[in-house]
C-alpha cells in the first residue's frame, strides 16, 4: 500500500488565508505586524528562501522588508543593525538569515535578538521557555511538522518518535515539541551506532541529516509516518530531500514531500510567530504566563 502523501504546500496556503483575516482585524485597531529579514552575503539558496518569505507575507498583508548586506559587513556592524531593529516600535518580528559568514559568531547575533521579536525561537530566552512549556516563540521548522501532524489527525501521544539530526535548529527542537506532545522520543546522530535499529522501532520518524536519500526503506518500519526534513540541491537544480521518497512512500503511512512537505510549513509559521509577535507588542509586555 502507498502512504498518504502529506501536502505542506496546500496546508501552509490555507493557513494562510486564516492569517490574512486575522491580520485585517488587527489593520483595525491599527496594527500592521511587519517582519524584517537581514540576510548577509549573496548565496543563491538563502535569497531564494528570503525571496519566499517576502512574497508569502506580503500576501496576507504583512509588511516585509529585507536588509541585504554585504559578505564583508562585520560583526559589530550586524549587532548594531539589530540593536535598532530591537529598539524600533514597528518592527514586530526579526529574521537573520542562516548560515552567516564566518567571521561572524552567530550565537552572539542569536543572543542579540530581543527574545520579544525572535520570530524564528532561536534565542535561548524562547529556547529555555519551550522546554519549560511555557509561552514561547516555537522555532518554525519543528512547529510547522507538529502543525501538518496534528492537521491531519496523527496522533502523537504515547508514540515513539525518533528523530535523526539534533542541530540546535531542527533536530533538537523537533524532539522537544514531540515530547510536548507526549510522544516517546529517541535521538540520533552520527555518532549513533546502529542506526537502523533504532529507526525501525519509530511510529513517527523525523528525518533532518541534510544529506539526499540518506534513508531508504530499509530504515523504515511498515505504517510509519515519515517526516522529511531535508532539503538538498541536485546537480541538475532541482530539490530532493534526505529520504528515497520513492521507496519509502511503498512502506509508510504517511509521508512528507520534497518540495512542497515541511518548507512552505516553515515559512507559514514564521508568519504566524510574526502576528503573535505584533498581538503582544499591542499589550507592550512579553507575557510571562
Ligand atoms: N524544510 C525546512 O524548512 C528546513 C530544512 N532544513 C534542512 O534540513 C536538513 C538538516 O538541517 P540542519 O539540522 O540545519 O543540519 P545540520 O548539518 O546542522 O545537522 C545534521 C544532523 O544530522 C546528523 N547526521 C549527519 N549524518 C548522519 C548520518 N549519516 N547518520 C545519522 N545522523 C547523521 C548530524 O549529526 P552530528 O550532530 O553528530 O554531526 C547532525 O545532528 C538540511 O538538509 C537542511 O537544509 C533546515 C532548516 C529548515
Ligand atoms: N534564520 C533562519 N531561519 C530559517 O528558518 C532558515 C534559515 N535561517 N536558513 C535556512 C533554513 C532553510 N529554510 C527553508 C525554509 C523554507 C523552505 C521552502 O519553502 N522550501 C520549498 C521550496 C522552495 C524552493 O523551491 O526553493 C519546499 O520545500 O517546497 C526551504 C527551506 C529556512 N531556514
Amino acid at each position: 500500500m502507498s502512504a498518504e502523501i502529506l501536502n505542506g504546500k496546500i496546508l501552509a496556503q490555507n493557513l494562510r488565508m486564516k492569517m490574512k483575516e486575522e491580520i485585517n482585524a488587527l489593520k483595525g485597531e491599527g496594527i500592521v505586524p511587519h517582519l524584517t529579514v537581514v540576510l548577509i552575503g549573496d548565496d543563491p539558496a538563502s535569497k531564494s528562501y528570503v525571496n519566499g518569505k517576502k512574497k508569502a507575507s506580503s500576501e496576507i498583508g504583512m509588511e516585509s522588508d529585507v536588509i541585504l548586506l554585504p559578505e564583508s559587513t562585520s560583526e559589530k556592524e550586524l549587532l548594531d543593525l539589530i540593536d535598532k531593529l530591537n529598539h524600533d516600535e514597528q518592527v514586530h518580528g526579526i529574521l537573520v538569515q542562516l548560515p552567516l559568514p564566518e567571521h561572524i559568531a552567530e550565537q552572539k547575533v542569536i543572543e542579540a535578538i530581543s527574545p520579544a521579536k525572535d520570530v524564528d525561537g532561536f534565542h535561548p530566552v524562547n529556547i529555555g521557555r519551550m522546554m519549560t512549556g511555557k509561552n514561547a516563540f516555537l522555532s518554525c521548522t519543528p512547529l510547522g511538522i507538529i502543525t501538518m501532524l496534528k492537521e491531519n489527525n496523527i496522533e502523537i501521544t504515547g508514540k515513539h518518535a525518533v528523530v535523526i539530526g539534533r542541530s540546535n535548529i531542527v533536530g533538537k527542537p523537533v524532539g522537544q515539541l514531540l515530547l510536548n506532545e507526549n510522544a516517546t522520543v529517541t535521538y540520533c546522530h552520527s555518532r549513533t551506532r546502529d542506526l537502523k535499529h533504532f529507526t525501525k522501532q519509530a511510529d513517527i520518524l523525523v528525518v533532518a541529516v541534510g544529506k539526499p536519500h540518506a534513508i531508504g526503506s530499509e530504515f523504515v518500519k511498515e505504517g510509519a509516518v515519515v517526516i522529511d526534513v531535508g532539503i538538498n540541491r541536485t546537480p541538475d537544480g532541482k530539490l530532493t530531500g534526505d529520504v528515497d521518497f520513492e521507496n519509502v512512500k511503498e512502506k509508510a503511512s504517511f509521508i512528507t514531500p520534497v518540495p512542497r512537505g515541511v518548507g512552505p510549513m516553515t515559512i507559514a509559521m514564521l508568519l504566524k510567530n510574526t502576528i503573535q509577535a505584533a498581538k503582544q507588542i499591542k499589550g507592550s509586555t512579553w507575557k510571562n504566563t
